[in-house]
């Protein structure tokens, strides 16, 4: 049983051994990568507890993926492995300063097979939270399906349902998902996007204006709206607060997102105020940055707390 129900497309990694264009790159470190996947080890990394479900291929990569997520915590045995299609892969060419480029090999990937039939209800059964990402319903029109239908269900549970538009404009091709992705924002309690984002899907980028459109939907509760080195902007409609960047090592900036979710989705879990939330959520985007790879410095709970509460941390 876990506490944050979650699904989505994961995939391996190649991350370059130093920077540059990828024609000059000779040797590459296996990673794994999913935004969804990212945000439910996170969660675990803090002590909570989340199931991760999607479709891996029928091989060594997808067996990676599988040991590496469920080495950190994540729940993974409804996970489905498929005879027919690969799983993805993800190459990542690195700049030097911070910035990474990403190049897909997913197309009729395993999990753009994913489906509504697929997601047995008994996985919604004692969650408090369903996390989605815009990711999924690009993939493909099942993934789609999908996640239209796994909010449908979450929302007749009483589950809170947390979004996150991850937009991907490789994926979108040229084509306009803004509508769909501002429906399924209107149909979430917790949103978290990217300020870039806010910018594509409402023409706008200030805060103020983005608080006052976001919470005119019925159901929104928690609103995090993230900007990178410089920092976020949380709020529950009533208190809104600008949350200062943690300082950090910036390495590769990817998967910082995911890192912010999982502590912010963290702090509500434990009925935190929003301000504390976001506190929690810019240490971990922060963090998460110091390595090449999506979550291997995402903060333990004793991380996270030695930060929040330094005076009671004992090292030796
Ligand atoms: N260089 C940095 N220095 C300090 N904090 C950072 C840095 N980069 C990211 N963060 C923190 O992590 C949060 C999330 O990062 P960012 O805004 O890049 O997310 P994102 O665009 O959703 O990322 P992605 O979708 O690639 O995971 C920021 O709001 C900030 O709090
Ligand atoms: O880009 C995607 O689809 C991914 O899920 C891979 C990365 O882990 C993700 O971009 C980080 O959020």
């Amino acid at each position: 049983m876990s506490e944050v129900l979650t699904f989505g497309e994961s995939m391996i990694v190649f991350a370059p051994s130093q920077s540059g264009l990828l024609r000059y790159i000779n040797n590459y470190e296996a990673k794994f990568a999913g935004a969804e996947s990212n945000t439910a080890i996170g969660l675990c990394k803090l002590g909570h507890t989340a199931r991760w479900f999607s479709r891996i291929g029928n091989d060594e990569l997808g067996q990676y993926i599988l040991y590496k997520i469920r080495a950190e915590g994540v729940d993974v045995d409804n996970v489905i492995i498929d005879n027919e299609h690969p799983t993805g892969i993800m190459i990542k060419e690195l700049s030097g300063s911070g910035q990474t480029r990403v190049y897909y090999y997913r197309s009729g990937s395993a999990a753009s097979y994913l489906s509504p039939t697929d997601l047995p209800p008994e996985l919604f059964e004692n969650v408090k939270i369903l996390h989605v990402t815009g990711i999924t319903p690009i993939l493909s029109d099942s993934c789609h399906s999908l996640t239209t239908s796994a909010i449908k269900t979450a929302r007749q549970k009483g589950i809170k349902v947390s979004f996150d538009p991850n937009i991907r404009k490789k994926l979108w091709n040229n084509s306009d998902h803004s509508e769909m992705i501002r429906g399924l924002i209107h149909n979430s309690n917790i949103v978290t996007l990217g300020l870039e984002e806010a910018e594509i899907l409402y023409g706008n980028k200030n805060f103020e204006h983005l608080n006052e459109i976001l919470f005119r939907s019925p159901h929104l509760e928690y609103l995090a709206i993230k900007n990178g080195a410089e920092g976020a902007f949380v709020s529950d409609g009533k208190t809104q607060y600008s949350i200062a960047p943690y300082p950090c090592n910036c390495i590769d900036s990817i998967g910082a997102g995911d890192a912010f979710n999982a502590a912010f989705l963290a702090g509500i879990l434990e009925n935190r105020p929003v301000g504390e939330c976001g506190k929690m959520a810019a240490i971990a985007g922060a963090l998460s940055t110091e390595t090449t790879g999506d979550t291997e410095s995402l903060p333990t709970r004793q991380q996270l707390n030695s930060i929040l509460e330094p005076e009671q941390s004992i090292y030796r």
